[in-house]
């Protein structure tokens, strides 16, 4: 799986990161440059609009005030004429003519005005006390003879600005000379004024706190000057002489112009308006401050600054904001790249699991169908499948009219190699069944399991009786070649019943039935046969049906009794016991034999509550049994299989010992090899318990089955019953004769009791005896009858009875039954006696 950290986004993740940065960033510089460049460009315009609105203000105050001076200028001049005039016209001035006109010129600023004669005298002053050597007057007087002398044309004279030191004050001396006809020279006639108080001509021009106006002589000295506020520094340069480069001492530039000027004194910048005088050598000037005129633009510079400071800060604070906004949608974006990147690979592990788990459950759902459809062990179709299949192909076979059939098989004696060679053995030969049963039918004929040792065949196409000879005949060759198992060589046999399609059945259930029942008839046919179905074989199984419906009721309806045959001792002749054997008293047929109603009640598990109600009523008539009269009895009770392998019977007969309250000595119980196969050990553990309890077993049936003397060497038992079959044939020199004989051995040697069953002659209980048989019990003693008779039977027999019938065995009378038979001539020995001593003893003897 591909790993992916959260260390760092890959690089390809953070280039759009980067050009996203990139862009804010230039966006931000973009738009703090425009509102920079916007704020300075207004201010420039404002600046530039100011100073436009200055200059024109400059230009215009320069305008006003030289309208004014000249104004001014021009009614001193029209004084100075009108006394020069009077002079002139009478030698003799007029007296108080200057005071006069001086009067009229108060607002000039006057400070005096004097009369000078060609000899520079005072002729007449305004001043008081007059004085003749005032400087400004013999300045303007000098310049005035001078200028006459020089032939110099009349002119209005417009002196320096002259400090009188003996009142240390600034006069401004405008003068005309005083000349005949015939242009003599005859003195001066001067109006001085104050140059500061006549500056007041401009007093209410907005110059501003820090404006200065100014006239200034051509020759560049300073003749008045005005400031808003009181100046001293600039008043005090009245006099002083301007430096040569200025713009309006520059005959080339225009009479007229506004310029920008540092200050001589401060060095501060001026927007100055410079006129000259048109007709007077004079130039105004108008100097307005720029600091003054640019303080709004200041702070309107502050003001826009802080606004674009402010907003500058803003767009930053935005863009760091949209920066670390996009960082964080950076991040989450790679995270989420990150986490799609894990979902992806989780995804992918999800898929790569559900395929596993999708394959898993196809392979599960594949078991569990083979599991449904498949017999584990042989891997044959099993039941269901072969039910399914069968009938689909019936179907077909209906509607096409074809033929088929099913031969059911079953192992023979299969139970039996299963459980003395071991289930792997039993398996094994299943498989190979299986295995050769496929071999032995056509391919296209379905084989099937249908559980333990039952095998089916639906077969097609097989019509006449004698094609299925032949095909039962090919399965029962291939099944019983010779097969080695726990290195044994085994060969088997199979009993097959057939059902054909449609004459036997129409559907699957009516087949499989009707092969089965064929298949139990081939079974009661000897086994390893086949047997085609017959009606017959129906009507059984009905019969059979019917039979097991009465005998439910019967035990519901206890139409049950026990009858009771005797055994005997050979020795002695003695009773040694009895066996309980159950009669069905049927209401209709009578008195039902058990060979006909145990197999079936054993099939159907009756036999449970049937055997338990045997082994009660045994106990039952134990407890009620009359031992002064009668003599001591001891009863046999039968059971099944399925009682011993239920596990509770020795707590069920401990049970009815205590509760009828009768000695566990009397009491034996008689099982078959049959019932101790199935399951030894749980068997064995029952045995044991049951003796333990005092009660006496015995092994009925024996030499029917395969491992006869095993089971004597392993199973805890008191006495063996020879199975009838074997006694019934027994003589000297016979087969059967010397089975028993082994037989009888057998048990003397692991100290067994021996009973033979089914002794009917007194041959045979005289070959019997002969051997050493412990036992007999047969028809020659007596046979089985109800307890009453048993009664009256014992009651009938004669004490010494014993003797005779020992003598009889001695001199066999053939054909005839040993009752009523005497001279048996053999002797009690210790040998031959039953190894329960208490049994026989005192018992009545037989008649
Ligand atoms: N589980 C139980 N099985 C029982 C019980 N009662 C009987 N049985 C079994 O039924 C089988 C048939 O029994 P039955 O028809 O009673 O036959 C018994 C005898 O009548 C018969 N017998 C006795 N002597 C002779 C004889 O000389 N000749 C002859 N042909 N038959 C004879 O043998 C049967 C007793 O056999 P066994 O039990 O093996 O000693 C039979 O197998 C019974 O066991 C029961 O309550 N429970």
């Amino acid at each position: 799986m591909e790993m992916h950290t959260m260390s760092g986004p890959h690089p390809r993740a953070a280039a759009p990161l980067r050009s996203l940065l990139s862009l804010v960033v230039a966006f931000t510089a973009f738009v703090l440059g425009a509102v920079w460049l916007t704020a300075v460009a207004q201010l420039s315009h404002d600046r530039h609009l100011t100073e436009m609105a200055a200059r024109q203000q400059a230009a215009d105050i320069a305008r006003a005030v030289d309208a004014r001076l000249t104004e001014r200028i021009a009614r001193i001049d029209q004084a100075l004429l009108s006394i020069r005039r009077e002079l002139l016209s009478s030698p003799d001035l007029a007296p108080n003519l200057l005071a006069k006109i001086a009067n009229g010129m108060n607002d000039v600023a006057l400070m005096q005005i004097a009369v000078l004669d060609g000899k520079g005298r005072l002729v007449d002053t305004t001043l008081f006390p007059p004085n003749a050597e005032e400087p400004g007057s013999q300045d303007a007087y000098r310049w005035h003879q001078s200028w006459a002398a020089t032939d110099g044309d009349d002119r209005l004279r417009i002196g320096k600005p002259i400090l009188d030191p003996s009142t240390g004050e600034w006069s401004l001396h405008l003068s005309r000379s005083l000349l005949t006809q015939d242009g003599r020279f005859q003195g001066v006639v001067t109006i001085a004024v104050n140059p500061l108080a006549f500056s007041r001509l401009a007093k209410d021009l907005p110059i501003g706190n820090e404006g200065v106006i100014t006239v200034v002589g051509r020759d560049r000295i300073i003749r008045m000057i005005h400031t808003a506020a009181n100046d001293p520094v600039r008043r005090e340069q009245i006099g002083r002489e301007l430096p040569a480069d200025r713009a309006q001492f520059d005959n080339t530039r225009p009479e007229a112009d506004v310029v920008r000027m540092t200050s001589s004194i401060d060095g501060r910048p001026f927007i100055t308006a410079y006129r000259r005088a048109a007709i007077q050598p004079l130039v105004s000037m108008v100097l307005l401050s720029e600091e003054e005129l640019y303080a709004h633009l200041t702070e309107r510079t502050s003001f826009l600054f802080a606004a674009a400071t402010l907003v500058s800060v803003i767009i930053l604070l935005f863009a760091a904001g949209l920066v670390g906004l996009s960082v964080r949608q950076h991040r989450t974006s790679v995270a989420l790249a990150s986490a799609n990147s894990l979902l992806r690979d989780n995804e992918r592990v999800l898929e790569a699991r559900v395929a596993e788990r999708t394959m898993a459950l196809e392979n599960a759902v594949r078991r569990t169908h083979d599991l449904a459809y498949r017999d584990p062990l042989t891997n044959l179709p099993n039941r269901t499948a072969f039910v399914e299949a069968t009938t689909r192909i019936l179907d077909r076979a209906a509607a096409d009219a074809s033929s088929l059939m099913i031969l059911f098989l079953d192992i023979d004696l299969f139970k039996v190699i299963n459980d003395t060679l071991g289930h792997p053995a039993g398996d094994q030969l299943l498989v190979a069944v299986a295995q050769r049963l496929k071999g032995a039918v056509r391919p296209t004929d379905m084989v099937a399991r249908l559980g333990g040792d039952e095998f089916v065949v639906l077969a097609d196409g097989v019509t006449g009786g004698k094609d299925t000879a032949h095909l039962a005949d090919r399965i029962r060759i291939a099944l019983g070649a010779p097969l080695v198992l726990n290195g044994r060589v085994l060969t088997t046999g199979v009993s097959i019943g057939v059902a054909r399609f449609p004459v036997d059945g129409r559907d699957t259930s009516s087949l499989l039935k009707h092969a089965d029942m064929a298949m139990y008839a081939a079974k009661a046919a000897g086994r390893n046969t086949m047997r085609m179905f017959t009606s017959d074989m129906a009507q059984a199984a009905d019969r059979r049906l019917d039979l097991e419906l009465a005998l439910r009721r019967a035990i519901e309806r206890s139409e049950f009794s026990l009858v009771y045959q005797p055994k005997l001792a050979l020795a002695t002749g003695q009773l040694c016991g009895v066996e309980a054997l159950v009669r069905w008293n049927h209401p209709e047929r009578g008195l039902i034999s058990p060979g006909e109603f145990i197999p079936l009640a054993e099939e159907t598990g009756l036999i449970e509550p049937l055997g338990q109600w045997v082994l009660a009523e045994a106990c039952r008539v134990l407890a009620s049994w009359d031992a002064d009269h009668l003599g001591p009895l001891t009863i046999a009770v039968n059971v099944a299989a399925a009682q011993v392998n239920r596990g509770d019977l020795a707590t069920v007969a401990e049970g009815l010992v205590r509760q009828y309250h009768i000695d566990p000595g009397c009491l034996e119980i008689e099982v078959t090899e049959t019932a101790v196969i199935a399951d030894h050990d749980r068997a064995q553990a029952t045995l044991n318990r049951l003796r333990s309890l005092g009660i006496a077993v015995a092994l009925d049936d024996f030499g029917t089955g395969y491992s006869s003397l095993i089971y004597l060497r392993r199973l805890d038992i008191d006495t063996v019953k020879i199975d009838r079959s074997f006694v019934q044939q027994a003589r000297d020199g016979t087969r059967d004769g010397d089975i028993v004989r082994m037989i009888i051995e057998a048990a003397r040697t692991l100290k067994l009791s021996v009973v033979a069953e089914g002794v009917e002659t007194a041959e045979q209980a005289a070959f019997l005896q002969e051997l050493g048989c412990d036992m007999i019990q047969g028809y020659l003693v007596g046979r089985p009858m109800p307890l009453e008779q048993l009664k009256t039977w014992i009651l009938g027999r004669q004490p010494s009875e014993p003797c005779r019938l020992a003598k009889l065995v001695l001199v066999p009378v053939q054909g005839r039954q040993l009752s009523g038979v005497e001279g048996i001539g053999r002797t009690t020995s210790g040998q031959s006696e039953p190894s329960r001593e208490k049994c026989c003893q005192n018992s009545p003897v037989i008649s």
